[in-house]
């Protein structure tokens, strides 16, 4: 029988080590604070915005948060995120994304100092991961990471296919297998028969951005299956990019959405803000 993979559980795992480490760092007088910046009302932005100060708060770090107008210009916002790299109680600094269009993604995520970077998105933490120095993580992969290993599923010599090529979770999906040393495969959407590829691996990682795009016939017999699509339907019901329906009886471990990979991103980024803190990037 397929075993479900609980996020919710993993990530309250890890979030209860973390609040330990922070009673710790505080009894040293080491304190800190996650900068959470959102521009714009996005519903679902405010949702994860919401829970990532929620998360802060369990965990016993600060939380300053920023509300600003859609209307808030790309030089406001600099101004901003300027403030905070200078700032020593500031730990971390997140822009979530998306932000509006006229608004330069790439321009922001590199005015983040590197060193307060928790998301793990600025193109310095990017290259530590891909030669194996010390940065941030990518949260959303690094909790994948997480999930297979605190749930004993071996990856090293296993054959992993990635779905989706994005900066934020496909690209560097692909490199923290590697480098647990699996075998893998990127695949998108000018890949060459999708299906016959899908079938070969021994993890599936599905980050392609289509309600319940992958059925059963994508998939090996025994393979685990990580979908890290979240959609909403006109029912406010979530669905990821596997329909789990199908696909669950095929598996011998996959997550659900809701409970899945999401909230691993949150306890990942709590994880960033705790080693942040430490001071060891
Ligand atoms: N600055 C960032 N922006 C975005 C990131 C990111 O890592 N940093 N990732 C996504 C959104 N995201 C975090 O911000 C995120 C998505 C989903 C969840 C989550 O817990 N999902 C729940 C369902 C929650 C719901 O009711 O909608 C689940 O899957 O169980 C957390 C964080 C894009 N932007």
């Amino acid at each position: 029988m397929a075993k479900r993979i609980d996020g919710k559980v993993i990530s309250k795992q890890i979030k209860d080590e973390l609040k330990e480490e922070v009673a710790q760092l505080k009894a040293k007088g080491i304190e800190g604070s996650l900068a959470v910046i959102q521009v714009g009302n996005d519903p679902a932005s405010s949702v994860y915005v919401n829970n990532k100060k929620k998360a802060c708060e369990y965990i016993g770090i600060g939380s300053i948060s920023y509300e600003l107008p859609e209307e808030t210009t790309e030089a406001e916002l600099l101004d901003i995120i300027e403030d905070l790299n200078k700032r020593e109680d500031v730990c971390g600094i997140l822009v979530q994304l998306p932000v509006p269009k006229h608004i330069d993604e790439d321009k922001i995520i590199q005015a983040i100092s590197p060193k307060k970077d928790v998301d793990g998105f600025h193109p310095q933490s990017v290259g530590a991961m891909t030669i194996g120095e010390p940065g941030f993580l990518s949260c959303t992969p690094a909790g994948i990471i997480q999930l297979l290993k605190r749930s004993n599923i071996e990856i090293e010599g296993k054959h992993c296919v990635v779905i989706g090529r994005s900066n934020i979770v496909g690209k560097p999906m692909a490199l923290l297998m590697l480098r647990e040393n699996a075998t893998v495969t990127i695949a998108h959407s000018k890949t060459k028969n999708l299906k016959e590829l899908c079938k070969q691996a021994d993890i599936l990682i599905v980050a392609i951005g289509k309600p319940k795009f992958i059925d059963e016939s994508y998939v090996k017999e025994g393979a685990v299956v990580i979908d890290v699509g979240i959609h909403r339907n006109e029912e406010n019901k979530l669905c990821g990019d596997v329909d789990f329906e199908k696909v669950e009886p095929h598996t011998s471990a996959i997550t659900p959405v809701p409970g899945g990979v999401g909230p691993m991103t949150i306890a990942m980024l709590m994880n960033n803000c705790v080693e942040s803190m430490r001071g060891q990037k």
